[in-house]
């Protein structure tokens, strides 16, 4: 049994390994980021007699290495474990499962409980790549399809108990920039059910206001209409927005798990939504709620990589006129340079 559990947790690692690398970025600063290497100096070879005896020579340890890299895998893991350990309540029976490189690490740290408690649980990903994490890890997966028909359907219920998710930049008021990986149609649509969104990200996420380091708003479009989509962002102040490649893997446009293009959309930096005064959509000088609600009026748009507005709680308290409005954290885990785990909770 213990064998079993051993195994399959070593499946799961080596499956998180290959979508570690296969993860495309188009983070700049990672860009900025140089690798820190240190090397020891292996020993000298001493100069013996040849008429001595051959001595046994171990070979020198390897050097110990540290990249930029190795802290930031550090710090997405330590950020990950720690969210599990605050808010995976053994009593709670539907679990979201996020995409991208930093959910991996919340996979794992589940996949190590006991089974008599994960089997309980049923858990749902936000797309093809959680679906293969949650697989792998041989934890008991459900669509979010298939959420509605086990349950009475009531359009206001949040029916998961937490969903767990990572995010390419947070404010100071938790509102997201999500859509790194063109997940964010499923992204959304499962923090609307949640009761709680809870965030993991690594430091280099944590900024005062959206797009300040992040390339631009992702948004998935129709294809049909892509290009119509484009000139109706730069209409509204976005700057340059462009179809997102798919290469190095694939030639012509990335096309999402529901068969969508992404535009990015480059604007100013936002404000905050307590900010709104100093609005200035002539300029493109957006809130993020103001400016998801105007990119959501363009023909052929699907979804926006905006994350604000309510969160779980706060949808709730609003009753059904609120339902499936959720969609910021409730707190976010940054998991830092220093192996420490900072948690931030919005500012009201
Ligand atoms: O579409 C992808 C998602 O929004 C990801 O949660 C987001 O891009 C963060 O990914 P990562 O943890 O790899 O930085």
């Amino acid at each position: 049994m213990l064998l079993a559990r051993l195994r399959s947790v070593n499946r799961f690692r080596n499956l998180v390994g290959c979508y570690g690398q296969y993860y495309g970025r188009t983070f700049t600063s990672v860009a900025r980021q140089r690798s820190q290497v240190t090397q020891s100096t292996p020993p000298p070879l001493s100069h013996k007699s040849s008429k001595m005896a051959p001595v046994k020579m171990e070979p020198p340890p390897p050097p110990p290495v540290t990249t930029a890299g190795d802290l930031v895998e550090s710090a997405k893991r330590a950020a990950g474990r720690r969210a599990v350990a605050e808010h995976l309540d053994t009593a709670y029976r539907h679990i979201g499962i996020g995409s991208g490189s930093t959910i991996k690490y919340v996979v794992e740290a589940i996949a190590e409980l006991p089974a008599s408690q994960t089997s309980q649980m049923k858990f749902v990903p936000t797309g093809i790549q959680s679906r293969e994490l949650i697989r792998a890890a041989r934890l008991p997966l459900l669509d979010i399809t298939d959420l509605f028909t086990e349950k009475e359907y009531e359009d206001a219920q949040q029916y998961i108990d937490v969903c767990f998710d990572g995010a390419d930049e947070v404010d100071l008021e938790l509102n997201c920039i999500k859509g790194g990986g063109a997940c964010h149609l499923q992204e959304k649509m499962v923090a609307n059910y949640s009761r709680k969104f809870v965030c993991v990200a690594d430091y280099r996420k944590q900024v005062p206001r959206l797009l300040t380091n992040w390339v631009g708003v992702p948004i998935e479009v129709s294809p049909k209409i892509t290009e119509g989509v484009r000139r109706g962002l730069i209409s509204i102040g976005a700057q340059k927005p462009f179809i997102r490649s798919g290469l190095p893997g694939k030639a012509g446009p990335v096309v999402t798990d529901n068969g969508n293009h992404v535009i990015d959309a480059p604007f100013p930096t936002l404000l905050l939504n307590s900010e709104a005064h100093l609005m200035d959509p002539s300029r493109g000088i957006w809130t993020p709620d103001a400016l998801l609600n105007r990119i959501k009026q363009i023909s052929g748009v699907i979804e926006v990589g905006i994350f604000t507005g309510y969160d779980g709680p706060e949808a709730r308290a609003a009753g059904a006129n609120a339902a499936r409005a959720a969609q910021k954290p409730i707190v976010v885990y940054f998991g830092m340079a220093d192996g420490s785990v900072e948690t931030k909770y919005a500012q009201k």
